[in-house]
């Protein structure tokens, strides 16, 4: 058994269609928000702004599973990452992770020192391996900066999990005296997902972690991302604005408009049968690479922008741009409500809307 192995969550792992006991939650997202206080206008002359880049999301991750976070640029799918990460501190609400001895501690509330043995176990992967790489410092240094900061290996001992981390990834251990100039933007996002998983975490939050890459050498990573998973039980988190990369990857997407979520649900379900007004838009709005299989569905753009959360429209945030807005969606917020199975949806309609998804 491998270092890694030996730590890992697997055989513990969570299939998406495991009920959503407290056993089965990683972490528990709950009511939580996150503000900017940002200044307006030419030397701040404008005043100041709360921008609230994320509202009252309550969000499970299961043990074992890639959840997605979908939407369009600005509806605050980085942030709450960064929230999961507590690289920022949540304006209010709780982040409940479950440790590996059962107990649950709120990570939300704990301070830069208590936060530090958790840092090991919920790891990032970055978007861009070209800018997230120290171009002064050698594989092994940037691989093994994690360990250090842990106090988990030093000298050979170091080495050996560096190299036997490089293979896991599908890299020469000798390229670790190497440069990241020395590496193909392929070869880069390897060495960046070496970094994050050499502490052996439990979650792994990927944000756009295939976007900067070729199209050939996406689906590489995304297919190794799905070998580690399997091999180490890892929990992911998947930001992308890319339905393509979500429906590949995830066993359930959330789907965030202005800093909330608006609908949840399995893959599969989402994906065939969205049941948010958004979700459809998004939906329709993809590539269609074989008409035949969509039917008489069009690709139909999406219309006008994510509006400014500083200045979030009233009732329903999506109303300006939702095709069946009617009356009451500009005065009455709708409550994120079950609807049916194991999904959510924020829509006072999502009951009688009959949407289209993208499958045949
Ligand atoms: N540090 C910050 N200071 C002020 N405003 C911020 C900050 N970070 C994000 N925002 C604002 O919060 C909102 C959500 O941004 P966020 O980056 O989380 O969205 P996103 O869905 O991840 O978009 P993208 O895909 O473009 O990264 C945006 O209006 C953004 O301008």
């Amino acid at each position: 058994m491998t270092a890694l192995e030996e730590h890992s969550d697997k055989g513990r792992g969570a299939g998406s269609s495991r009920p959503d006991t407290d056993d089965e939650a990683l972490l528990a997202v709950r009511n939580l928000s996150m503000s900017f206080h940002v200044s307006r206008g030419f030397l701040g002359m404008g005043g100041r702004m709360t921008v609230n880049a994320v509202t009252d999301v309550d969000l499970t991750i299961r043990r074992g599973e890639t959840l997605g976070l979908v939407g369009e640029s600005g509806c605050g799918k980085t942030t709450l990452g960064r929230c999961v990460l507590r690289a920022y501190k949540p304006t209010s609400g709780t982040l409940a992770y479950r440790r590996e001895d059962g107990n649950v501690v709120d990570l939300a509330g704990l301070s830069r020192s208590e936060l530090h043995p958790y840092r090991r176990q919920i790891r990032t992967i970055f978007q861009d391996p070209n800018s997230s790489l120290n171009p002064r410092m050698t594989v092994l240094q940037i691989v093994a900066e994690p360990l250090l900061a842990h106090g988990l290996a030093k000298g050979d001992d170091l080495k050996d999990w560096v190299a036997e981390t490089l293979r896991l990834v599908g890299l020469r251990p000798e390229f670790m005296r190497r440069y990241p100039h020395a590496f193909s933007g392929g070869e880069r996002q390897r060495i960046g997902i070496a970094r994050a998983l050499i502490t052996q975490p439990r979650l792994v939050v990927a944000d756009e972690a295939v976007s900067a890459l070729d199209v050939s050498i996406r689906s590489q990573i995304l297919n190794l991302l799905e070998d580690l998973q399997e091999q180490f039980g890892l929990t992911y988190v998947f930001v992308s604005h890319d339905l393509s990369v979500i429906q590949h990857l995830c066993d359930r997407v959330a789907v965030m408009y202005l800093g909330r979520i608006v609908e949840e649900a399995v893959t599969d379900d989402l994906f065939s049968h969205p049941r948010h007004p958004y979700t459809e838009t998004l939906l329709r709005a993809l590539p269609l690479p074989d008409p035949r299989l969509r039917g008489a569905k069009k690709r139909i753009p999406l219309r006008g922008e994510v509006p400014d959360p500083a200045q979030p429209p009233s009732g329903c945030t999506f109303h300006p741009r939702c095709p069946y807005a009617a009356d009451r969606c500009d005065s009455e917020e709708p409550e994120l409500a079950p609807v049916g199975g194991d999904r959510t949806s924020r829509c006072h309609y999502s009951a009688t809307l009959d949407l289209m998804g993208v499958t045949a």
